[in-house]
């Protein structure tokens, strides 16, 4: 369980006029086997939101605890339990090849060999890379790398997975494959934190729907309650699921 409680995130020493509220006093618990999404127009907090649930950013205000216990408290726990895959996949490889930017989470973990080895090649099959675990990170394009690091998350098996815009660099073949991975994560009790404000890939895996805008909590429902609420959020949703109330218009698919 990640408990979220009343959580506000600034940027900026707050005494000058380019400070800015990224998120705004929000609370909000993710159970153990939820698939949840966060969506929201660019800049509406999602990305600080869900960095305080590994203590890469600290609260200003609030408190975050992940399975009972406090972010802040003991920052290696947070870290194992919640695996996290950021926009940017190059800030996070860290080796020179496929199979061994994969192995570091675990090994770092200090599981035997057999186990990391099967976890390394488990976690690329389900990014469509199987066999690929010689390959040099640096000949990858960035698809590739993006797919890389999300075999690195899935390969840590953590109890939280949280993935920042996972679908954006990804082919359709690695996107149904990652996308049947965290399925399957979900079935075995991970919850599953997506981050995005493209829903077109998620809703329908969804349990629920955090919807933010300007860093506070604009919709927290189950997607068929969220989706009229959502195309007022600049986010994009699939055809026909948003609320296209009459005389409304929406944010989905032309
Ligand atoms: N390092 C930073 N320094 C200053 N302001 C920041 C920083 N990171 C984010 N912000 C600001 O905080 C607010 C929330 O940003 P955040 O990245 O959390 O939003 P987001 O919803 O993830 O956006 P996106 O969809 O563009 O990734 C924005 O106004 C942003 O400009």
């Amino acid at each position: 369980m990640i408990d979220v409680n009343g959580v506000t995130c600034r940027y900026g020493d707050g005494s000058d006029d380019g400070a800015v509220t990224a998120v705004d006093d929000v609370s909000l618990s993710v159970p153990d086997g939820e698939f949840l999404v966060v969506a929201g127009a660019n800049g509406s907090g999602k990305t600080t939101l869900v960095r305080t649930f590994n203590g890469l950013a600290t609260p200003d205000a609030g408190t975050v605890a992940v399975n009972g216990t406090p972010v802040a408290d003991d920052l290696v726990a947070a870290r194992t339990a919640v695996g996290m895959v950021f926009q940017d996949p190059r800030d996070q490889l860290v080796a020179a090849t496929v199979g061994a930017d994969v192995a570091f989470g675990p090994e770092n973990l200090g599981l035997a060999h057999e186990e990391i080895d099967r976890r390394v090649a488990a976690a690329l099959d389900a990014v469509n890379m199987a066999g690929r675990g010689e390959d040099r990170i640096a000949s990858l394009s960035g698809g590739e790398r993006e797919r890389v690091a999300i075999a690195g998350a899935l390969a840590m098996e953590p109890d939280h997975l949280v993935l920042d815009e996972p679908f954006t660099g990804l082919d359709e073949p690695a996107r149904r494959s990652v996308v049947d991975r965290l399925r399957e994560r979900r079935r075995a009790g991970t919850s599953v934190i997506v981050v995005t404000h493209d829903l077109r890939d998620v809703l329908g895996l969804a349990d629920r729907v955090v919807g933010l805008a300007d860093g506070r909590v604009a919709v927290d429902a189950a997607p068929e309650a969220a989706v009229g609420d959502l195309p007022g959020l600049d986010v994009r949703v699939p055809a026909g699921a948003a609320g296209t109330r009459a005389g409304e218009t929406s944010a989905s698919d032309p």
